[in-house]
């Protein structure tokens, strides 16, 4: 099986001396046998396999882990670290993780924090992290550091990366002056002041970045442009979204918290519902272009009667349609439950010129309500179809609440576990890479690859054929093509 299987390679620095690890002094640490991760120390990519199909092929990551041998001397590191996109729940631990990490582990000192995303590194100041600055953070929803869409402007990032040391030019201008060891070179500012822009030859930086897909396809060119300027920059990315849309790695830390909280409007619309006469509970949960919020919340509730996601087309009107089996559901238990995804019939919501074009700053599409959508369409059919006769249909949209909560504990020691990897990995001289469980065990992954990779739900599997026994929902595709024009 060996000789099969190919690894992922890494990009990695050069040019660096190789240092021993500073846990070996650590006394909270006794490295010992078995405890440094080496380069053939892998991690398949897939655990299930036809033995009969012997030609498939088979893939390995290198396995996260502390290495004996690091690229950077801790007292020289210069660390940032930025989150982008949309708040999930662990973000604030995943920052504080990297701060203790980082300090406690390694020994470095200079860590900063970069607001509101990718536009921070160009249009803001850099905030000085330490632990004890982060030390209650991960029980906080949100991100302190703040976040943004949009603003990604590569050339202006990797100046900022490559020139940092802005905040303190004064000091370190003359610092390293005094010991002669200085390029800097001189702008003029827009309030004609004089600035010093200095880049310090012996720091090494390291850039942590917390993001989903979109922060992932520009940490790419990021990385790209880094390379092509030859700088010594780490640059790793810790896998973000609520969605669990992020590919390859088992699941997005603060997903299971999202799907959890999750719970509570499903609960609240299954008593709605079944305190009203032909009760109607709709929830609408989060999931942009796939349904996995709303398929592990169905499965967990059991409340629910049909869950509808962005991967599976269906249908309202006509034999085999949701209104048909909503009918029969409110004649059968008197009330019934959707849950629906964000992302889920946008296709079929009518919508003007404009909205057609509308998008958010990083450039996705901005989705109208489908939950307000469904809502009328349920009445006005049921008004058609039952005059007189009494429904309720009340709809419940806790969009924000499921993704502005801080991290359960499940989610909290996830985070941990992804930032001390990810530190582990620069440390040890990855770069463009992303940390993540792989089956389990957390491996590094090339940046590139999870860039590409997007996690649908798979309709076809056994996944989704449990949610239609759970449910009991139609199976619209079938039902679909079963109709008569
Ligand atoms: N193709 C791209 N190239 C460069 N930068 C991008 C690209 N797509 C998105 N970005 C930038 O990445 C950042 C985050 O993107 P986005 O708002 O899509 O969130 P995300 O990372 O996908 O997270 P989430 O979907 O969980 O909210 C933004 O600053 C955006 O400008
Ligand atoms: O309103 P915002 O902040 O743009 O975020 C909404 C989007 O963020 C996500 O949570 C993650 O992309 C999506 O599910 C949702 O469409
Ligand atoms: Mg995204």
């Amino acid at each position: 099986m060996a000789d099969a299987t190919s690894i992922r390679e890494l990009p990695s620095l050069t040019g660096i001396r190789l240092r021993r690890n500073p846990l070996e002094e650590n006394p909270f640490f006794h490295p010992s046998h078995g405890f440094y991760i080496t380069p053939s120390d892998v991690i398949l990519s897939q655990v299930v396999y036809d033995l009969s199909a012997d030609s498939q092929p088979r893939y390995a990551y290198h396995r996260a882990g502390p290495r004996q041998e690091i690229m950077y001397e801790p007292s020289s590191v210069k660390a940032a670290i930025v989150t982008c996109g949309g708040l999930c729940p662990g973000m604030n631990t995943v920052i504080r993780e990297l701060v203790v990490g980082l300090w406690e582990l390694y020994g470095v000192r200079k860590i900063c924090g970069i607001p509101a995303g990718y536009r921070g590194f160009y249009s803001m100041e850099a905030v000085e992290l330490n632990p004890k600055l982060v030390h209650n953070w991960h029980k906080k929803g949100g991100t302190v550091l703040s976040t943004s869409r949009g603003g990604f402007d590569l050339l202006k990032i990797v100046d900022s990366i490559q020139l940092n040391g802005y905040n303190q030019v004064c000091f370190t201008l003359w610092f390293d002056l005094f010991f002669g060891n200085l390029i800097c070179s001189l702008e003029i500012e827009f309030k004609k002041q004089i600035l010093f822009r200095c880049v310090d030859p012996q720091m090494r930086h390291q850039v942590y970045i917390i993001g989903g897909d979109g922060t992932m396809r520009g940490a790419v060119k990021i990385f790209e442009e880094v390379s092509r300027r030859k700088l010594e920059v780490g640059i790793t990315v810790i896998p973000k979204t609520v969605d669990n849309d992020v590919g390859i790695i088992d699941r997005s830390f603060g997903f299971q918290t999202a799907v959890e909280m999750a719970q509570e409007a499903i609960s609240a619309a299954h008593v709605e519902a079944e305190s009203a006469v032909n009760g109607i509970g709709l929830v609408k949960l989060m999931g942009r272009s796939t349904g996995h919020i709303a398929l592990h919340a169905t499965l967990s509730s059991r409340d629910v009667d049909c869950c509808l996601i962005p991967e599976m087309e269906f249908y309202l009107e006509g034999k085999g349609g949701l209104f048909e089996f909503l009918e029969q559901r409110l004649k059968d238990h008197g009330h019934a439950v959707l849950v629906v995804a964000e992302g889920a019939g946008q296709e079929m919501i009518p919508r003007s010129e404009s909205q057609k074009q509308e998008r958010d700053e990083s450039g996705n599409l901005v989705f109208l309500d489908v939950g307000v959508w469904l809502k009328s369409a349920l009445k006005e059919w049921w008004g058609r179809k039952h005059p007189g006769e009494l429904f309720t249909v009340k709809y419940i949209d806790p969009t924000y609440m499921i993704r502005a909560v801080p991290a359960n504990a499940t989610d909290n020691l996830y985070c941990t576990l992804l930032a001390h990897s990810a530190i582990h990995g620069v440390m040890a001289g990855y770069t463009g890479f992303v940390s993540g469980p792989i089956n389990g065990n957390y491996a590094y992954i090339p940046l590139e690859e999870v860039a590409q990779t997007k996690n649908e739900v798979n309709t076809s599997d056994h996944k989704w054929a449990w949610v239609r026994s759970v449910t009991n929902q139609p199976d619209f595709e079938t039902n679909f093509k079963g109709q008569t024009p």
